[in-house]
C-alpha cells in the first residue's frame, strides 16, 4: 500500500468504519482523525476509531499522504477550507459523500493546489455519530470512484486499491452519471420514507400507537430508513437536486398511474406491474448481489 499516513475529517459512521477497517485491513498505515464535535472527538478516542484523535483539522493532516472527507455533503467546503493552509503537498484529497457533482467542486474549490478524486462506498447504515462505525462496513459493498479528467492514473489506482484493501468492490464512474443512478437507487427511496412514516404519524383516526403496533414488515423497513440522519439527508437532497427533482418526476408519473389503475379496478395494470417488479427483486437475488451478511438492516451492527 502506497499511503502511509491518512487523516480522516468527521469521525462518525463512515469515518469511524474507515478508521476502525484500516487498522483491521492495512495495519502498517497511520491513522490521524479529527472531528469538529468534542464530544465525538472523545468517544472516537475511547473507541479507538483512528490512531490519533487531533484538536484541529490542521494538525490531523499533517504529514497526511491521503485525507478523507467523511462530512455531510454541505459541511465539506467548510471542512476542506479548514485545511487550505497546512495540507502537505501532493497529499491526495478523498471524500465519502452520497453526491458526487456538489461535493466534487467544493473540494476542488477549496484545495485546488492538491489532486482530488472523490468518491463513494455504497455502504451505510440508519445509524451515525462516533459509536455506529463498524470494520466490516465495506466488505463486498461497491465503492464508486468519480474521477475527475486528467485524474493521475497513478493515484487513482492507489485509491482504488486503498478500497479494495477495505473489502469493497470499486466502480470508476462520472460523477454526473452517479448523481443520477444514485438518486433513484438511494436517495428517492429515502425521501419515499421520510414520507411516508410523516404521513402515518400525521392521521387523525389511525393513532400513533395503532401505526406502531400494526406496523407490518414494509412499514419497519421504512421507519429504518426513515430514521437516517436529518443533517446528511438534509444535504443530500439540496446538493443532488435537479437529479432527485427528475427521478421524482417519472415517480409521480409512475404512481399516479397506479392511483389511476386502483381507482377504475384496472386489475390487469396492477397485476403486471406487480410481476414486473418481483422479477427483478429475483434476478437480484439471483445474481448474488443482495447483501449476504445475515446481520444486515439491523440497527446492531455495532460490534465495538
Ligand atoms: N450514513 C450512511 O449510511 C452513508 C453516508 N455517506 C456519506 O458519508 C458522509 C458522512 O456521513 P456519516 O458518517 O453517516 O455522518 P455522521 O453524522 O455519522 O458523521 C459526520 C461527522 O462529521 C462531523 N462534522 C461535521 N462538520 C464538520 C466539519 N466542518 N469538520 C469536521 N467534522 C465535521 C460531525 O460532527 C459528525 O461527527 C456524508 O457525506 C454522507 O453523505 C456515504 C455512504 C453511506
Ligand atoms: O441504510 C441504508 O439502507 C442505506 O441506504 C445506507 C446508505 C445511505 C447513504 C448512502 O450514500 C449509501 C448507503
Amino acid at each position: 500500500m502506497s499511503f502511509e499516513r491518512v487523516a480522516i475529517i468527521g469521525l462518525g459512521l463512515l469515518g469511524g468504519s474507515i478508521g476502525l477497517a484500516v487498522r483491521e485491513y492495512l495495519g502498517e498505515i497511520e491513522t490521524t482523525g479529527y472531528d469538529r464535535d468534542p464530544a465525538t472527538r472523545t468517544r472516537a478516542a475511547a473507541r479507538g476509531l483512528v490512531g490519533t484523535v487531533c484538536e484541529t483539522a490542521s494538525e490531523a493532516v499533517r504529514g497526511a499522504d491521503l485525507v478523507i472527507f467523511c462530512v455531510p455533503p454541505g459541511a465539506m467546503a467548510d471542512a476542506a477550507t479548514e485545511i487550505a493552509g497546512t495540507l502537505p503537498e501532493g497529499a491526495l484529497v478523498s471524500d465519502v459523500g452520497s453526491c458526487k457533482q456538489s461535493v466534487a467542486e467544493a473540494l476542488a474549490t477549496a484545495l485546488p493546489n492538491n489532486p482530488v478524486i472523490p468518491a463513494h462506498p455504497v455502504a451505510g447504515t440508519e445509524n451515525s455519530g462516533p459509536d455506529a462505525g463498524f470494520a466490516t462496513l465495506f466488505r463486498n459493498r461497491w465503492c464508486i470512484v468519480t474521477p475527475p479528467e486528467q485524474t493521475n492514473l497513478v493515484l487513482l489506482s492507489e485509491l482504488v486499491t486503498f478500497w479494495e484493501a477495505l473489502g469493497a468492490n470499486v466502480e470508476i464512474m462520472d460523477a454526473r452519471h452517479h448523481d443520477l443512478v444514485l438518486a433513484v437507487t438511494s436517495h428517492l427511496p429515502h425521501l419515499i420514507a421520510y414520507t411516508i412514516v410523516g404521513t402515518a404519524s400525521d392521521l387523525e383516526e389511525v393513532t400513533r400507537s395503532e401505526v406502531i403496533k400494526y406496523s407490518a414488515g414494509g412499514f419497519r423497513d421504512f421507519t429504518r430508513i426513515a430514521a437516517s440522519d436529518p443533517t446528511m439527508w438534509r444535504d443530500v437532497f439540496l446538493s443532488n437536486k435537479d437529479a432527485v427533482l427528475e427521478m421524482l418526476q417519472r415517480f409521480t408519473e409512475d404512481l399516479t398511474a397506479l392511483q389511476r389503475a386502483i381507482r377504475v379496478g384496472d386489475g390487469d395494470a396492477l397485476f403486471a406491474q406487480f410481476e414486473r417488479t418481483r422479477a427483478i427483486r429475483r434476478s437480484i437475488i439471483a445474481e448474488g448481489q443482495d447483501d449476504a451478511r445475515p446481520d444486515f438492516g439491523r440497527s446492531d451492527h455495532d460490534a465495538g
